[in-house]
């Protein structure tokens, strides 16, 4: 059977959320990643170390005995995060804070209002080499969803890039070819990450013969077009684009409703779902440097020793999951994967 062995991946974004959901998101986590990089979206949001700190200890109650997972923490942006509250942070080890856009996506109600009012945060970030994350979409309700992210990157994104010349900076989830693009043409210092499902779907599949609830993310899936330019992004060898699943569990009737949450839940099988992007575009040698090695170099971070195995052995991903009392609806419920973690 065909195999290929990769230096040990890591998890630049993921959703772990807390209490009964932890033991399903921490165990599928580790199974195939070393690290990830946990968002601090929680109702009420990790603001500060104290936060962040307890959190990762209930994080670390789930991690399976004997499995050297490591959660890498990060703080939520408010309109109220100062200095002083990034330099305790900092001390803590925590490694970023996260900028949401008040009302961008799930549990950002408490997130930023006006890009000014984190500006003395952002100014001590840059001093102690925190890193910045963000959500890139403005909400105003006169832009149309598709052309969120096109339009944070031209008026905010641009300005705080300039604004910190040494501030490390990661757009997450990139959904657009204007994403891929700028972070191309950025100076050093400016990265991103890329999902899975933005890799392997675009709009038609979560529109065309039936509306499917679990496709349906933020920045939502965009036409086939941007799509190909993310595959490319992730294929090229550009060290400024690596592995965040943006993994997102919402329990299988919040999804499946009139007003369904956005999120996708690909931690179940993650490695194995990008393994099958660059496989399809004939670059498997390139998922390794993706994978494990250009978000550890751009955090700064060692890059994992230890190794994993896929195996080209054809499965079938279960229809649903448990997640405590819930049943979870993992991306590509009941469809073959050709690449196995062994
Ligand atoms: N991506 C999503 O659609 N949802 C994420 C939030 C986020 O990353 O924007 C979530 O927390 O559920
Ligand atoms: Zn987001
Ligand atoms: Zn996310």
């Amino acid at each position: 059977m065909e195999q290929i062995t990769l230096r040990a991946p890591d998890d630049w974004h993921i959703h772990l959320r807390d209490g009964a959901a932890l033991e399903r998101t921490v165990g599928d986590a580790a199974r195939q990643f070393r690290r990830a990089i946990v968002m601090p979206n929680l109702v009420p949001p990790v603001v500060d170390a104290e936060d962040a700190l307890f959190y990762q200890l209930r994080i670390r109650e789930q991690i399976p005995e004997g499995n050297p997972f490591e959660p890498l923490m990060v703080i939520y942006l408010t309109d109220r995060t100062d200095a002083e509250t990034v330099r305790l942070a900092h001390k803590a080890g925590v490694v970023a804070a996260k900028l949401y856009p008040a009302g961008a996506t799930t549990n950002s109600d408490s997130g930023v209002t006006d890009i000014a009012n984190i500006y003395p945060a952002l100014e001590a970030m840059q001093a102690c080499g925190m890193k910045l994350l963000l959500h890139g979409e403005v909400t105003t309700a006169d832009i149309d969803i598709f052309d969120r992210e096109q339009v944070f990157i031209e008026k905010i994104l641009s300005r705080v890039v300039d604004d910190f010349p040494t501030l490390k900076i990661v757009l997450e989830h990139i959904t657009t070819a204007h994403a891929a693009e700028f972070v191309q043409k950025a100076r050093d210092g400016v990265g991103a990450t890329i999902t899975a499902h933005h890799l392997l779907y675009n709009r038609n599949h979560m529109l065309v013969g039936g509306i499917r609830p679990h496709y349906y993310c933020l920045p939502i899936l965009k036409r086939g077009y941007h799509q190909s330019a993310l595959i490319e992004a992730a294929t090229s060898g550009n060290p400024k684009f690596f592995l965040g699943t943006d993994s997102a569990p919402h329990a299988q009737n919040k999804k499946e409703n009139a007003c369904g949450c956005a999120g996708c839940y690909t931690a179940y099988s993650a490695i194995e779902l990008y393994a099958e992007v660059f496989d399809q575009a004939g670059k498997l040698d390139r998922l390794e440097a993706f994978a494990s090695e250009f978000g550890p170099d751009f955090y700064g971070l060692p890059r994992n020793e230890d190794t994993i195995t896929l195996a080209r052995d054809p499965w079938r991903l279960p229809e649903s999951l448990a997640m405590g009392e819930d049943r979870l609806i993992p991306l590509a419920a009941g469809e073959t994967l050709n690449w196995r973690l062994v």
